[in-house]
């Protein structure tokens, strides 16, 4: 139908029913139904065809028109009555609305779907369906992968293979579908296609190039999992990502714009102000969710989409909704690769090509639609009315049952076989070789593949650099707050505040300032409070980048913003609450218990208990990004803080002098001798004598601790910051 690589503009129109051969397949059925496939003006490189129109060869017996002629036709005409000559594109973009009826119009669901079903239809305007893929241009990229192995060490077992050599090739205007027992090897290629994970011999190529950092921004990678801030609406998280992804040659309004177009593309209107949800939060539907997810991808238009798994837990509509889309994506010139469970024979017929992978094998790749003439060419074919995915399955786990059994694979069949029906491993192995034999006699010449400069690629880089870093920072703070707006309303933490300061209030009770407050007393309870006000923003700090880690990945992955504009953001959106609350801990506190009546000795108490948490929030920041495991972190965690408060000099003044050093490095010491100098400190120039509170000489001066509270504050950051830089961007 088109040539392997064929980036070039063309449009299909289906003249005809498919073939019988296509069992289910609808697409375009009679109906005269037209797409764009491809819209680079540029790659002309990758196939040439002569004319504007031509026949092809395909069993779907399309006609292939060639666009760029067309448009050129057509801009000369609009040219000719005062059109800007630079509309090239546009009215490209504009024809291809023009003249596509949704392809679910024509590909007609089933009259007896469920009410679902209709849902979806009307959901699957052919507006909504077809447009705007085409936003901004970008090159289409030609994947090929070729014997691609991996493999993984592991303790107990040494080396394990997960792939032993597969290879396949998608191109733009394709739906290549992964499909093949769980186990298989699905994802881990699909994350050495994306670029995720390292192999370990064989070829991938983009474009003929292998992978470099420039193809970040171009590869579109929805994960298995969804990935997305549960507190953050559909409308949210999507003009966040518009924002951040999105070139800075575009406004603001077109980026939100861009959004909404994708919101309506994906129809996700009804929901757009809902929250995700995840976890315990009820949100949106599952297949929303992963409408989001894809929606997040396809916002910067990537040339080449990769999928693990988009319908997995999804009901068979809301899978086949997602697999059109996908289709939709596919025929505006995408290349689109996904992996799937269990497709049903509908959604089996959207796919273009198929690789059919079973314990890292490939056993068959190549067109979808002629898998099972392949197997049945063998000798295999199903022996009662089989969904094509079933078989294939069936026969990637080497189930032989209810299929005819090849003659080469029965005379193979060992003496000691007394079931004459062949091992699963006997099965693998046999397609895996048949496999292999069809694509060394394909040959190269029909895998070879495009030639789109890396040059070209790379200008194009350059040109599409998604949003400044003082605007990512900004988008990221804005973005942190609202997913955290949750949190600074919740009682939870007010409560735990006001009622610990009562609480403590109440225990050191002592309003009469003119009788003299017991020293040790007061010593007790300047000493709990730095205790408080380090431990708790530690712990909780802790919790910060192993929580967003899966989400860091996946952005940081895709490119979407430069780490340190991320680490500014994320340190100061917690600020807010953290910064709030002890102003009401001290106000009760600080006159409950009649620590000095004046403001600036309450002023200066706030400062220090600001200092302390500031402190400790780093701490807790660079425990937690050193780890990135909750658990891990919060082990350590204790184990420091224990060690701080043992050596702050409250509990015990006279400690061995190669302990001595774990003092200076603990705010817990510092924040204790500047709470007791703020209430008992002597000035120099005063007649007083400074007093000695548990072994500290309270005068007034407080630069020492004052300087080493700040060096932890940056230098915990800092050191943070180096852990997160020296976390993998690796699959997860
Ligand atoms: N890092 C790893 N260490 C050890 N084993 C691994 C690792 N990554 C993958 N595997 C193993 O490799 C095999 C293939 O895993 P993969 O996730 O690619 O399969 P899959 O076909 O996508 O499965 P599913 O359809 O269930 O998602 C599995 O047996 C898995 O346990």
């Amino acid at each position: 139908m088109f040539q392997l690589c064929n980036p070039m503009s063309v449009m299909e129109v289906n003249e005809g029913p498919s073939s019988p051969k296509q069992g289910n397949d609808k697409i375009g059925e009679g109906a005269g139904f037209c797409m764009l496939r491809g819209r680079s003006l540029e790659s002309e490189k990758c196939s040439s065809i002569n004319g504007a129109i031509r026949k092809t060869k395909s069993f779907n017996s399309q006609i292939l028109i060639n666009t760029d002629e067309l448009v050129k036709n057509v801009s000369r005409r609009f040219n000719s009555i005062g059109f800007p000559s630079n509309n090239h594109f546009n009215i490209a973009f504009a024809f291809q609305r023009m003249s596509c009826p949704h392809p679910q119009l024509s590909d007609g669901p089933a009259a007896d779907e469920t009410g679902q079903e209709e849902t979806e239809q009307q959901d699957m305007s052919p507006d909504s369906s077809m447009r705007s893929w085409n936003i901004e241009p970008s090159l289409p990229i030609c994947l090929r992968f070729e014997d691609v192995k991996f493999k993984v060490t592991m303790n107990s077992e040494g080396e394990k293979y997960i792939l032993h050599g597969v290879s396949g090739s998608a191109t733009p205007g394709e739906l290549l579908a992964m499909i093949g027992p769980s186990g298989g090897g699905k994802t881990t290629l699909l994350n050495l296609l994306s670029g995720r994970l390292k192999f370990n011999s064989g070829t991938i190529t983009y474009n003929n190039q292998p992978y470099s950092k420039s193809l970040k921004r171009k590869i579109g990678f929805v994960m298995q999992d969804d990935v997305a801030f549960p507190h953050l609406t559909v409308k949210e998280t999507l003009t966040y990502a518009a924002l951040l992804r999105l070139p800075n040659t575009l406004t603001k309004d077109q980026k939100r714009d861009r959004a909404m177009e994708v919101i309506t593309d994906l129809a996700l209107e009804r929901c757009q102000n809902s929250m995700i949800g995840g976890g315990l939060l009820k949100g949106i539907s599952g297949g929303e969710r992963r409408r989001v997810c894809i929606a997040n991808e396809i916002l910067l238009n990537p040339p080449l989409l990769l999928l693990d798994e988009p319908t997995s837990s999804l009901d068979s509509a809301s899978a086949l909704r997602i697999v059109q889309i996908l289709h939709n994506i596919a025929k505006t010139g995408k290349t689109v690769v996904t992996t799937i469970h269990q497709p049903s024979s509908r959604l089996f017929s959207k796919f273009d090509k198929l690789i059919l992978i079973g314990k890292g094998s490939s056993l068959y790749f190549g067109k979808a639609s002629e898998a099972m003439m392949y197997f049945s060419s063998m000798g295999c074919s199903p022996l009662r009315p089989m969904n094509p995915a079933e078989f294939l399955l069936d026969l990637a786990n080497g189930n032989m049952n209810d299929k005819s059994v090849p003659l080469i694979l029965e005379d193979k069949l060992s003496p000691t076989n007394s079931t004459q029906t062949p091992s699963s491993l006997e099965v693998h192995e046999y397609f895996v070789e048949a496999c292999e034999s069809r694509s060394s006699k394909i040959g190269k010449s029909k895998l070879s593949m495009s030639t789109i400069q890396q040059s070209e690629m790379k200008s194009s880089s350059s040109k599409e650099l998604g949003a400044s870093w003082s605007d990512q920072f900004r988008i990221l703070l804005s973005r942190g707050i609202k997913e955290r707006r949750h949190e600074y309303f919740s009682s939870v933490r007010v409560i735990q505040v006001v009622s610990t300061a009562i609480i403590m209030g109440l225990i050191w009770w002592h309003p009469n300032h003119s009788s003299s407050v017991d020293l040790q007393d007061q010593a007790g309870l300047l000493f709990f409070i730095s205790v408080f006000w380090g431990f708790f923003p530690l712990l909780t700090a802790i919790f910060t980048f192993p929580q967003e880690r899966v989400m860091l990945i996946k952005e940081r992955s895709a490119g979407m913003y430069r780490l340190s504009a991320y680490f500014a953001a994320r340190n100061i959106t917690d600020l807010p609450l953290d910064l709030i609350l002890p102003i009401f801990f001290m106000l009760i506190v600080y006159f409950m218990v009649g620590l000095q009546p004046s403001f600036a000795a309450f002023f200066l108490t706030l400062l220090t208990v600001f200092l302390s948490i500031v402190a400790a929030q780093g701490l807790g920041l660079s425990i937690g990004a050193a780890f990135m495991d909750i658990k891990k972190a919060m082990t350590l965690g204790s184990v420091i803080i224990m060690s701080f408060m043992l050596a702050a000099g409250f509990f015990i003044q006279d400690v061995p002098s190669f302990m001595y050093w774990v003092r200076y490095v603990s705010f817990n010491y510092h924040i204790f001798r500047l709470l007791l100098k703020i209430q008992h400190g002597c000035s120099k120039s005063g007649s007083c004598e400074a007093p000695v509170i548990k072994g500290v000489r309270v005068d007034y001066s407080g630069k020492v601790e004052v300087a080493a509270l700040i060096i932890m504050i940056i230098g915990y950051r800092f050191l943070a910051y180096l852990f997160l830089r020296r976390m993998k961007l690796k699959a997860i």
